[in-house]
């Protein structure tokens, strides 16, 4: 089960480098506070694919790393499942980093992981290599990590991920960094996989086509301080395409205008 809830949730940093150098007085020496999420109340329920929307800076990685429980909220709640989130927690939530490989570590070491649980080394080692299969890797099962492309890196992250079996996996901007192609592929891969899975999955993506593409639910977050702006499910048939689905098109647009974009592309 991945649900989430979130109630008046709010974030507040403190600047502590703005002080002056030698400044006593203690209100100074407070820093200054800056409000990054204020009043965000959201609902996800269960296998949903939710993909986070926002200008730089909103907040989207913030919020996703207090859902993760690795920061505290400064007020409101997260609960997932039902129970408040006091810290990070392996068993339910995995996030999805780039080079989060163990470089020194093949495939099929780094995929197993996540199922050193199973004590039989043969039904362990049927399911590394299921994953492998999943993400089409097959092959590179004993290569390590620098003797794959960048987008195979990628792919056999995503089967680590899958071997963990989260229930909630959190992926901040998944794609950054890969060539057209290998973006548009890993897209699909994980269109594929959340179809597969459906487990909850929490992506924050600067691409208005990714999130149209893939998302259940779509929220966009607005700045200064962050608020939410759109919390949209989308219940478009798959596989999504634009040229198809003319309200689909009228969304990118408006999408585009939200996020200050007035020619969509
Ligand atoms: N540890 C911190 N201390 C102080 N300010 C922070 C800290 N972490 C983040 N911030 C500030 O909080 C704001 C939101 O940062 P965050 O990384 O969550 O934004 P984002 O929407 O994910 O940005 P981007 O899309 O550029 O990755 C930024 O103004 C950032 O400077």
């Amino acid at each position: 089960m991945g649900r989430i809830t979130i109630q008046n949730l709010s974030k507040t940093y403190i600047n502590r480098r703005r002080f002056p150098r030698g400044d006593d007085d203690p209100q100074v020496r407070q820093g200054e506070r800056i409000t990054v999420l204020k009043d965000i109340n959201l609902e996800i329920e269960n296998g949903e694919m939710v993909c986070f929307l926002g200008p730089s800076g909103c907040g989207k990685s913030t919020l996703l790393r207090i859902i993760a429980g690795f920061e505290p909220a400064c007020g409101g709640v997260v609960q997932v499942n039902g129970q408040p989130v006091t810290g990070p927690s392996a068993d339910h939530i995995f996030v999805f980093q780039h080079s989060g490989l163990f470089p020194w570590m093949t495939v099929a070491e780094n995929v197993g992981l996540g199922l050193r649980h199973l004590k039989n080394h043969h039904s362990r080692q049927a399911q590394v290599t299921e994953f492998i299969e999943m993400v089409e890797l097959e092959g590179f099962e004993h290569h390590y990590p620098r003797q794959l492309s960048g987008g195979m890196q990628r792919r056999a992250e995503l089967a680590r991920a899958l071997a963990v079996n989260p229930d909630i996996m959190i992926m901040d901007e998944p794609f950054s960094g890969l060539d057209f192609l290998t973006h548009m592929k890993m897209r699909e891969e994980v269109v594929n996989m959340h179809a597969f899975i459906r487990k909850t999955m929490l992506l924050v993506t600067h691409n208005i086509d990714d999130a149209l593409i893939m998302g259940d639910h779509i929220v966009i977050l607005g700045s200064s301080p962050t608020a939410v702006t759109m919390d949209r499910i989308l219940d478009f048939p798959r596989p999504r395409n634009f040229e198809k689905s003319p309200e689909l098109g009228r969304l990118r647009s408006e999408l585009f205008l939200m996020l200050g974009i007035n020619y969509a592309v």
